[in-house]
């Protein structure tokens, strides 16, 4: 009569095949218990042990009667007995890269060699290469960390187990050093007394078909080539690299942002400038010039009185003509005052048009104009004067006004204030239209005050 319930223990630390996490069975042979569970109808208890060794002892105490995935070794026939392989697997040495290629044990050499506690490869060394030093370790992972850290040169192992692990604790500096020829030939194991559970369940795992049997197996392995490139290393550098690229480029693009801003007001600043400096223009423009006629003002003309007044050891001759439209209320009258306007700016205009360039025409107020004629003595300035009046008789202003000037003319005596000779000049002007307009009048010449 067959149990209707078994207690089994498993190696709690041997992924894929088996492993105990968080206190359930998991791995290819927890896929094979359940089955056979279902199969058999009998209940497996999972009895949770700490380490292979620890499962084995369990097993040969009696307290665990099953496990599911073990080598047959004459030493574990002492207390198990075996159902046929089920499972293979081929065995590998593991070493660090830059170890060469070793092949098999054979050519191991010196080499020290990590085994886990309780495996059937124990056994196997010590009866085939007795002179290889074994390091003995807890588990296939901490086999891995002794020739990761140096404690060992190898570690042999399973295969899949090997590569699972590899790839968990990403132990990408290891590799393949070579084939053990011992495959791992897997079986179910139950402790002597329970024999007759054995054909049970050989005939249920016979009645698995390959796709199921693939299926179990690719449930818990993901086949990799072993020596893979670091992609999560690559990942993390061109993570890193787009990272920095993108930083660039956000940072290109602000500072292009912010370039063009800044040029944008520098040029509202330009153009602020350029609007402010057309207003001062303009303003130094109306301060010194009259705005009917365009000639220099009164402003302008003390201005350039002070000027000249500061160049008293100045040897050049310097004269004065001012200048009155004769009857301009007239004209105003009959043409009206706009027509006055148009023959102040085209005689106005027809001054600037006769003197030399250092000349200046300034609108005393009124009709009245001054011209300060710079080295020029009086005679010359009576020339210029006649020039004057006789083209302004010739022609007429704003397309029928005749009209003519009387002009009275000083030059500068030495010494003598330039508000002086004005005053002279303007007195000039005056006898001119007293003695009938139209015509030039020269001042008298200036006598100094006596002191
Ligand atoms: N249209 C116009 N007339 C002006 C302007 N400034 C002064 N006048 C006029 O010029 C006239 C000057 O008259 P008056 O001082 O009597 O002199 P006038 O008529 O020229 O006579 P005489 O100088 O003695 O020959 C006045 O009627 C003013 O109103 C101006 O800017 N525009």
């Amino acid at each position: 009569t067959l149990p209707q319930q078994i207690t089994y223990c498993v190696d709690p630390d041997w992924l894929p095949y088996e492993a105990i996490a968080d206190g359930s069975h998991v791995g290819i042979s927890a896929d094979y218990i359940r089955y056979l569970q279902r199969a058999t109808g009998i209940e497996f208890v999972l009895l949770p042990t700490e380490s292979w060794n620890q499962t084995l002892t369990a097993l040969q105490q009696g307290d665990c009667q099953l496990t599911p995935m073990l080598n047959r070794s004459s030493e574990r026939e002492q207390y198990l007995v075996f159902s046929d392989v089920y499972f293979r697997s081929p065995n590998v040495l593991v070493s660090l890269r830059e170890q060469p290629f070793l092949q098999s044990l054979d050519n191991i050499g010196e080499r020290s060699l990590a085994v886990p506690e309780g495996y059937r490869l124990l056994e196997y060394l010590a009866m085939h290469y007795p002179e290889i030093p074994i390091v003995l370790v807890q588990s296939e992972a901490d086999g891995l960390t002794a020739v990761a850290s140096g404690r060992a040169d190898l570690f042999i192992g399973s295969l899949y187990s090997i590569n699972a692990l590899i790839q968990q604790q990403a132990l990408y500096q290891m590799k393949i050093a070579g084939w053990v020829g011992l495959e791992d030939e897997l079986r179910l194991g139950v402790i002597t007394g329970l024999e007759p559970l054995i054909p049970v369940l050989e005939q249920a795992l016979a009645e698995l078909s390959d796709t199921e049997r693939i299926q179990i197996y690719r449930n818990w392995t993901q086949i990799e080539v072993i020596d893979h490139t670091n992609y999560r290393l690559i990942w993390q550098v061109s993570a890193a690299a787009l990272g920095i690229i993108l930083l660039l480029l956000l940072w290109n693009y602000r500072s292009s942002y912010f370039n063009r801003k800044l040029q944008e007001k520098n040029q509202q600043l330009k153009q602020t400038q350029a609007r402010l400096q057309r207003a001062v223009n303009k303003l130094q423009f109306l301060s010194s010039h009259d705005p009917l006629t365009k000639t220099y003002n009164r402003n302008h003309f003390d201005q350039s009185m002070q000027k000249q007044r500061r160049q008293p050891h100045s040897d050049d001759a310097f004269s004065l003509i001012v200048l009155d439209i004769d009857y301009f209320k007239q004209i105003n009258d009959q043409y009206g005052h706009l027509v006055g306007d148009q023959v102040l700016q085209e005689l106005a205009y027809e001054l600037m048009q006769q003197v030399r360039d250092g000349d200046q025409v300034t609108r005393w107020g009124g009709e009245e104009f001054v011209i300060l004629c710079q080295k020029t003595s009086l005679p010359e300035a009576k020339v210029l004067a006649e020039r004057i009046r006789q083209s302004i008789s010739q022609q007429l202003f704003a397309g029928s006004v005749q009209l003519s000037c009387s002009f009275g003319l000083a030059e500068q005596g030495a010494k003598e204030p330039l508000m002086a000779c004005f005053e002279r000049a303007d007195k000039a002007l005056y006898q001119a239209k007293a003695e009938g307009r139209d015509r030039i009048c020269l001042a008298k010449p200036f006598v100094a005050a006596v002191s």
